[in-house]
């Protein structure tokens, strides 16, 4: 892998490190390369580097690019995952019995389950709220818990959601689910609590490579801490603390550097080359956050003399049409490398919407015409992406799918998936796709392949026989979502399941903190006016320094072509002051 010096010297630093670096300067690449050093020097040892990171779509990604450079078998000396997957899976789950009320078997419950939406209208309910806004639900997946046991995060500002969370935790508890907070604070209980387990954590993961370090919460410091304490495992830790959006969940920016002294880290290295942005657009980035030295532009896009642009005065739908669509097409771009990037997803439905309608193909909001948590959901969308991309199909994403599924069902992590044991179903799921396609299509296709699949999972034992039906039986879920949905079920193909595995030709729909960590040939912004960047409520310095760090989130992933949309709001809103003098100076 090339590394720059810069990096090199990074990857090779043999004690702890915090390195800051600035965007699109490589991190991810650096990130995998240590990680293949490591396990590199682990290989034929029990034990494992663990690497850490903020995203499911960024652990897939560093996953992919480090699994391309290992064989399988590797598998054992090495993980990479979130926060909470690490704490769920390599220290609740192992030692659950140790866990008051804790079963080995619980399930993770994420926001799109129909059970999270029970539980919040019942923990609701216990403190007389009936009808919850599309708002209110979303705070309740945005409840945190601190070393102190206490509830925190901005979603407690609202009251109702302040006096219902314990609700909230116990009847999830009580349904065989964890939330997200509870997760890490068991486990930081449990290290706390019991040294053993603390020291058989740190025994078995010499590293921590922890990227995205600027989103770290407090109780997340303390996990480490414990870790660290035991003396066994080496901390290299990765962040941009411009970069910073996860404030309202948390994050503790201003904890870094203490933490990095803590542990004796050194922090005099930083990665300044932005690999990813055409100079006008690391002018930008360095209006906003000048950085010491300045962040350059290295890499193919520095000849791209494209200026940033500024639609102003018009609907976003219509500047996305006339104006970024058409730019896409003249400097051939590609639509599935461009996104259309707002704060919310609020101002993103009804443009997904219209775009759908006006036919350009969109991955984004309501894009999913069935729940995404529906059990068969994500392996049909890998095996029909599979069959839509043939032999350059790519078997990690299905590997990944698979082992979700069979957490879900089993209720067990089988990192086995991973290895050659696993690859064998995983190759006998992707014949059979290819087989049934080449005489069915739509929903046969996918009831004939959720029957297919289970047989295999069980032939193989990945599954118990009174599982094998599951598959099928979440196919019609997905169909009943699609009716609810007034989707024409029988016109949905193969291929529309796939663009979701694989979405190559559409355009990307998502929030500025959906869109962290990733990059894209061309962006556009919308909303970008005052009331919404900075959003009202900002007051305070701190405040507003926070919102233009999610603006520069947003700057920051485009490699060619950049687009600020300033469509006026009911409330006649003028244009951000991020526009203005304090900001890129655009206007
Ligand atoms: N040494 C290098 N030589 C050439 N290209 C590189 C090098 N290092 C990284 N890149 C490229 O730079 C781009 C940005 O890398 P990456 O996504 O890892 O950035 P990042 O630092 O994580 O950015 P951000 O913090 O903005 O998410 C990628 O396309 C990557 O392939």
């Amino acid at each position: 892998m090339r590394l720059t010096p810069q990096q090199r010297e990074a990857v090779e630093h043999s004690g702890n490190l915090l390195l800051k670096a600035c965007p699109g300067s490589g991190k991810t690449r650096t990130i995998v390369a240590r990680l293949i050093q490591e396990v590199d020097a682990l290989r034929g040892t029990p034990f494992s580097a663990a690497c850490i990171t903020y995203t499911n779509a960024a652990v897939s990604e560093i996953d992919i690019r480090a699994a391309a450079y290992l064989s399988p078998d590797d598998s054992r000396n090495y993980t990479v995952s979130t926060i909470h997957a690490f704490c769920l899976h390599q220290v609740l789950r192992p030692f659950a019995s140790r866990v008051a009320g804790f079963r080995g078997s619980m399930k993770v419950l994420t926001s799109d389950n129909p059970v999270f939406t029970e539980i919040a209208e019942k923990s609701a309910e216990k403190v007389g709220r009936y009808d919850l806004t599309f708002q209110e639900y979303e705070r309740f997946g945005q409840i945190g818990l601190n070393a102190a046991g206490q509830f925190i995060g901005s979603a407690l500002e609202d009251d109702m959601i302040a006096k219902a969370a314990p609700h909230f935790v116990s009847y999830c508890q009580a349904a065989g689910y964890i939330d997200f907070a509870s997760i890490l604070y068991r486990t930081y209980c449990l290290l706390r609590d019991d040294a053993s387990i603390a020291n058989s954590v740190a025994t078995k993961f010499r590293s921590f490579l922890i990227d995205e370090f600027q989103d770290t919460t407090e109780i997340q410091v303390e996990i480490l801490r414990l870790l660290h304490a035991q003396s066994k495992s080496t901390f290299f830790l990765v962040g941009d603390p411009s970069q910073s959006i996860f404030g309202f969940a948390g994050a503790r920016p201003e904890l870094i550097d203490p933490f990095a002294d803590e542990i004796g880290a050194r922090r005099d290295l930083s990665l300044s080359w932005n690999f990813r942005s055409s100079p006008a657009i690391v002018v930008h980035g360095e209006r906003l956050f000048p950085r010491v030295p300045a962040m350059t532009s290295e890499g193919e896009s520095r000849h791209c003399a494209e200026p940033v642009h500024l639609v102003s005065g018009k609907k976003s739908f219509d500047a996305i049409v006339e104006d970024f669509i058409p730019a896409i097409n003249r400097m051939k771009l590609r639509l599935g490398r461009s996104a259309v990037l707002a704060k919310s997803w609020n101002a993103l439905y009804p443009i997904s919407r219209a775009l759908r309608e006006y036919g350009i193909p969109i991955v984004g909001p309501g894009a999913r015409p069935y729940r995404r948590s529906r059990l068969f959901a994500t392996v049909a969308e890998q095996l029909g992406g599979a069959v839509i991309d043939g032999p350059k199909f790519n078997v990690r994403q299905i590997e990944r799918a698979v082992f979700h599924a069979l957490q879900e069902i089993t209720g067990e992590s089988r990192f086995d998936v991973f290895s050659y044991e696993g690859r064998r179903t995983i190759s006998a799921l992707v014949r059979t796709a290819n087989d049934l396609a080449t005489e069915l299509d739509g929903v046969v296709w996918l009831r004939e392949m959720s029957a297919a699949a289970g047989t295999l999972l069980a032939r193989d034992s990945w599954i118990g026989p009174r599982d094998v039906n599951r598959f099928a039986s979440s196919v019609d879920e997905m169909i009943a979502d699609m009716r609810h949905n007034k989707i024409d079920v029988d016109n949905i193909s193969i291929e529309d399941l796939g663009m979701f595995a694989s979405p190559e030709k559409a355009l990307r729909l998502m929030t500025i903190h959906e869109s962290k960590g990733r990059e894209f040939e061309a962006v556009a912004v919308i909303g970008v006016r005052e009331g919404t960047m900075p959003f009202y409520k900002a007051k305070t310095a701190s405040e507003i320094e926070a919102e233009k760090r999610q603006f520069y989130v947003s700057v920051t992933r485009a490699e060619k072509l950049l687009m600020y949309m300033y469509e006026p709001d009911y409330f006649g809103n003028p244009p951000s002051r991020f526009l203005g003098e304090s900001g890129v100076q655009i206007l």
